[in-house]
């Protein structure tokens, strides 16, 4: 038997089907295996995504070596995608099935350089610890390291490191009879009382044996010692067993009851919709078009169920910020024991504990945040996306894949209907509703029969300001000051975080700006330190202008640092949570935050668009916008659809229950459409206007796009290459197609390297995939410059 491996190089002239012999003793091997195979001098990892009987190679075929794990990590339908996916989103196909296991699983290797000669092998420099290239960093020991490497006197060893680790507990069998224990009762000293006590439970419970070290301590009323002598006396055994950490144990605590809400009329109308491709096993995509507090979750929820009872299982991705412990209950309420839960903040231990369970089939429903779409769930029948707008689902690192089009290739292949749901669908997706590729439901009304919100615009250039600074009006603080006598709740967004934006010398002009990034240092009160919000370069706060010397500095622009200062003298009596990434690093801090506001032991929740989404508190009823322009005037075409979606989803916080609610937005410029439209929370007419400006403009979703981006640590050198591909393009597309640029990226320099990029658009170019492909061949072989070329397929912005 002939095995296809993929192996765990990326790179592009790896990126391609090896083949090796699979000897006797390993011929159950799947596809989807994780092997070790001979790589030239070395040994490598590589997947198994093929078996064969006969090879079209000519020369001898080596052998494959072991088999990392006891289940294959992949199933064939994620062997089949990341073929598929590698191929449109131009990654490596070994980047798409790594990033298909949970991080622990993935490979880590240590470079190991180890004499090859017998004089290498005398040298002092390889007598004390194995020589880890990771780890060194001098320059000089670098080119006499090449020199050994150079002349052969060393070579490069990879060492493979699993850190995936099995969790285990000591547990304790009952080796003897039940007529036996009796007996060494019956022989016991009568002050022996904990032994009597243990020997007692033997007798009375010796079903519930093998049992955990802590159960058995706690239901026999003992303690370790006691367990452990037991054992010497042949009365107990003792094993490790594998437990699962269980992520949900937090959420277990006040675990509600399960309210199975009656759907209303609406609900239940897209309910019946959806109902038939789940029977009938159809790949029909729905979007689920629901105001904010329209109850979409209630659908999905009974979608769900009725995929379980039809005998299939289901995934829901919702973003990261939705996984709180509200929408955690809520599933785990209905579906008990057979869900799984995936996000960014369990441990690495219990998303691997997690991650198995899906794998070995243990559990019917997954939730979770943009990976988990590459959950190995078998037996789909019903994927769901909330929110499905966010930009969240696109990754934008390598492997660059949309959550969206990974569901709609499962859905296909499963045979199973897919919902999108969101008060503000992306336009593409409402686009393809409207041309029928989508089948469009609506939910124009909230659940509960409550209005949405009443929203004002606060004009900023005419407006007064509270206190010192320009930041709060006093229709804004004043808002706040009658929630608080009410004992009502208050959300505040500014996207921005920090404290101020930039450094300003009023002498010379000079702005504090990252060595690394073509960035501005945000300003950091609390750590007392200027930041770069893209490389995380940091500094002390300068006391005087780097540049001229002159103490006459002004920290500008706000961030939520300030907004809490400022409110905190405002409202001294607010007990205000700040939540940005500054304040929910730690793990757990963002639930503990949110349950804290849930149980009203703060009045004010402040932050950056992290709180803007999918929150439900009945008590809040005032929501404030500090300033709705941070995101409207980037050089983005879709800014104004994420200032108009983030708006109509933070007024959507609330009055969502028995109280009327209201909402504050602060702007400069209250005329502009996506604004306005928000005010009146109108998706409808969004879309339609944002459809005659992206006509206007040849942007999505009249166009698709490809943004090629080439980077490189001279600027001139990623110019010339940008401008090489430019030409290539123009002779080989057509005449009807746009090609931007190449123009330097909107922020030119970030780590050190240089961006120009190129943007294609185009209807239809039969051929685009196959050059990008062989463009992105070339380019790596221009080694000389250090460039790197990124394409981004429909990228999400443009910036
Ligand atoms: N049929 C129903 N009857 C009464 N209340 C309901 C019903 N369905 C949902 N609700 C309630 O309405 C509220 C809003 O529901 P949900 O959070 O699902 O809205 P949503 O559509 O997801 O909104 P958003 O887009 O703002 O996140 C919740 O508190 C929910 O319990
Ligand atoms: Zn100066
Ligand atoms: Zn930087």
């Amino acid at each position: 038997m002939i095995a296809q491996i993929i192996v765990d190089i990326a790179a592009k002239q790896t990126d391609r089907i090896f083949e090796y012999h699979v000897p006797d003793e390993l011929t159950e091997l799947e596809v989807g295996s994780r092997v070790f195979v001979p790589f030239g001098p070395r040994k490598l990892q590589g997947f198994v995504v093929g078996l064969t009987k006969e090879s079209h190679f000519q020369g001898k075929l080596k052998d494959l070596l072991v088999v990392v794990d006891e289940l294959p990590p992949l199933t064939p339908e994620l062997v089949d995608l990341s073929k598929a996916l590698a191929d449109e989103i131009f990654a490596y196909r070994i980047a798409l099935l790594k990033a298909m296991l949970p991080r622990v699983m993935r490979a880590n290797y240590r470079k190991i350089l180890t004499p090859v000669s017998a004089a290498a092998k005398r040298l002092p420099f390889f007598s004390g610890d194995p020589v880890d290239l990771n780890k060194i960093t001098d320059n000089k020991e670098i080119a006499y390291i090449r020199k050994l490497l150079r002349s052969g006197d060393a070579e490069v060893e990879y060492i493979v490191e699993n850190r995936a680790r099995v969790k285990t507990q000591s547990c304790y069998a009952a080796p003897l009879a039940v007529a036996q224990y009796r007996k060494i009762y019956e022989g016991l000293r009568a002050n022996a009382l904990k032994q009597q006590q243990l020997l007692m439970y033997l007798i009375e419970h010796s079903d519930d044996f093998p049992m955990l070290q802590h159960d058995l301590e706690r239901a026999a009323g003992v303690q370790t010692g006691t367990l452990t002598a037991a054992v010497k006396k042949g009365w107990l055994k003792k094993a490790a067993t594998e437990v699962y950490r269980d992520p949900l144990a937090e959420f277990n605590e006040q675990t509600s009851s399960p309210v199975k809400l009656r759907l209303n009329q609406e609900q239940e109308a897209a309910l019946q919709q959806i109902k038939p491709a789940i029977e009938n096993q159809q790949a029909q995509t729905f979007l689920l078009e629901g105001v904010t507090g329209s109850g979409k979750t209630e659908v999905y929820l009974h979608a769900i169920s009725h995929a379980l009872s039809a005998g299939q299982n289901a995934l829901m991705l919702v973003p990261e910020i939705s996984l709180t412990p509200q929408m955690v209950d809520q599933v785990r309420s209905r579906f008990g024991s057979e869900v799984a839960v995936l996000h960014s903040g369990l441990s690495e231990g219990e998303l691997y504990d997690e991650w198995r369970r899906i794998r070995r089939g243990e559990v019917r429903v997954v939730v979770g945040a943009r990976s988990a779409v590459f959950a190995p769930l078998t037996n789909i029948g019903l994927i769901v996306i909330d929110e499905e707008h966010e930009a969240t689902y696109k990754q934008e690192d390598n492997p660059r894949y949309h959550a969206r089009d990974v569901a709609i290739w499962r859905s296909k292949y499963n045979s199973c209907p897919l919902v999108l749901g969101s008060a503000t669908p992306s336009l593409g997706s409402r686009a393809r509703a409207q041309k029928g590729v989508y089948q469009l439901l609506q939910l124009p009304k909230r659940a509960n029969q409550q209005a949405l919100p009443e929203v004002q615009v606060i004009d900023l250039k005419k407006t007064n300001f509270s206190g010192t600074q320009f930041d709060l009006s006093n229709q804004l603080v004043d808002a706040i000051k009658v929630r608080l006598k009410r004992q009502e709740q208050i959300i505040l967004m500014l996207n921005r975080r920090g404290f101020a934006n930039f450094m300003l010398c009023r002498e010379c002009g000079y702005v504090m700006q990252c060595p690394n990034c073509d960035l501005s240092l945000t300003m950091h009160k609390d750590t007392g330190q200027m930041q770069c919000h893209y490389c995380g370069y940091t500094i002390p706060i300068p006391q005087t202008c780097p540049n001229c010397q002159s103490p006459q500095i002004r920290f500008l622009g706000t961030g939520t640092q300030k907004v809490e200062e400022e409110l905190q003298e405002l409202v001294p009596e607010a007990r205000i949570l700040r939540m940005d990434v500054d304040t929910t690093r730690r793990k757990g801090s963002f639930k503990k935050m949110l349950d804290a506001f849930g149980d009203h032991e703060a009045d004010i929740l402040l932050g950056t668009q992290m709180i803007a989404k999918g929150l439900d508190f009945p008590n809040v009823t005032l929501v404030g916008v500090v300033n709705a322009d941070t995101g409207l005037w980037l050089p983005d075409y879709n800014a104004s659809e994420r200032t108009f979606e983030l708006l109509t989803q933070v007024a959507g916080r609330a009055g969502r229950s028995a109280k009327t609610g209201e909402v504050l937005i602060q702007t400069f410029n209250p005329d502009h459409y996506a604004i306005k439209l928000a005010q009146t929370q109108d998706y409808e007419r969004f879309y339609a206007y944002e459809m005659k400006v992206r006509h206007a403009g040849n942007y999505p979703p009249y166009f698709y796009t490809v943004l090629v981006s080439v980077a490189a640590k001279k600027a001139e050198n990623a110019a010339k290459e940008a401008f090489k591909i430019k030409t290539q393009l123009q002779q080989n597309l057509q005449r009807s197609t746009i090609i931007l640029g190449p123009a330097p990226s909107t922020i030119s320099r970030l780590k050190n390297q240089y961006y120009y990029q190129i943007l294609v658009k185009y209807k239809k170019e039969d051929n685009l995939n196959s050059l990008l492909h062989q463009i992105q061949a070339s380019a790596q072989k221009v080694k000389k410059y250090g460039l790197s070329i990124y394409i981004d397929n429909e990228p999400e912005g443009i910036m």
